[in-house]
């Protein structure tokens, strides 16, 4: 028996993590963290190498879960509801929160099956054209791409294949979209092109994204975290949220040392 998700309503924050702790196995990757995730805003996730960007992105959707030593404590409420409460269903809140991965990941089928594949496993009943022709375009990709729906998605551009990627998550109709690193692998005019898309879908969706690039943080988030990590008595690495706060307090007033020096690229 599992719970329904409403859709988000009434509320200025879509997700609120409270106190989690994230293990795998006895190791302790991310510690204590507390932040609310606010409605239809970007909110980016920085910090260096290891201090927990991608664990912590993973836990919003659940996707740790198919980690088997992953275990997470503490609390992640979305629509008022705790995501890791038992009656929840993963899948459920999967298709509400959507990912797009680092590197361009669309299925070896046409351009119009890698839309309509989530759609038909969750029994969309609508028209599929229709579906098809409104998510491309929200991902503005569909002037680029509305004569050859058939061809493969991998024929495709890296540029163009990670704005499919993000025409297939939006066409499952999410509440909210995680991206982690999502230019990472694009060039600088697919980095632009995907950039000017994430500001206009904030309009309709939530958006956390995890980057290493700092002017793209200014350039595209209105809320910024800033993690760091820190050596334990054992000599891992823990990471922890240091500072979060609107994105240009962050960047050019921040409370914080360690986020001064990780801005002007003292470390990191
Ligand atoms: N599947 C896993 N199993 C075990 N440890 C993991 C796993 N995934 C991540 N870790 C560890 O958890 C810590 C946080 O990793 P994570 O990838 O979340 O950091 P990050 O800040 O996103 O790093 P990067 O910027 O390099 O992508 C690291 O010490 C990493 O080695």
């Amino acid at each position: 028996m599992t719970t329904n998700i409403d859709t988000v309503k009434d509320t200025d924050t879509v997700l609120r993590t409270e106190g989690v702790n994230v293990y795998y196995g006895d190791f302790l990757a991310v510690k204590n963290i507390w932040l609310d995730i606010p409605k239809n805003k970007v909110t980016a996730f920085i910090g260096p190498s290891g201090c927990g960007k991608s664990t912590l992105l993973r836990c919003y959707n659940r996707l740790n879960d198919l980690i088997d030593s992953f275990r997470a404590e503490g609390k992640i409420f979305y629509c008022g509801k705790n995501l890791y409460a038992p009656d929840i269903d993963p899948v459920e809140v999967r298709r509400r929160i959507g990912m797009v991965f680092q590197r361009p990941n669309p299925f070896p089928k046409s351009i119009y099956d890698n839309i309509t594949f989530g759609a038909k496993i969750n029994g969309y009943k609508g028209d599929m054209d229709e579906l098809v022709e409104t998510s491309l375009r929200k991902a503005a990709l569909w002037d680029e791409v509305k004569d050859k729906l058939k061809q493969s998605g991998l024929s495709l551009s890296g540029g163009q294949q990670q704005r499919l990627c993000i025409a297939r998550a939006i066409a499952v109709q999410p509440d909210v979209i995680l991206m982690d690193e999502p230019c990472s692998a694009l060039d600088p005019l697919s980095t632009l092109r995907v950039e000017e898309l994430i500001t206009e879908l904030k309009e309709q969706y939530s958006i956390v994204i995890v980057t290493h690039n700092m002017q793209q943080a200014t350039r595209v988030s209105d809320m910024t975290a800033f993690f760091n990590v820190e050596p334990t008595e054992k000599g891992a690495r823990m990471g922890y949220l240091v500072e979060y706060d609107r994105t240009e307090l962050i960047f050019n007033d921040p409370k914080q040392k360690a986020t001064q020096e990780y801005i002007s690229g003292r470390f990191g």
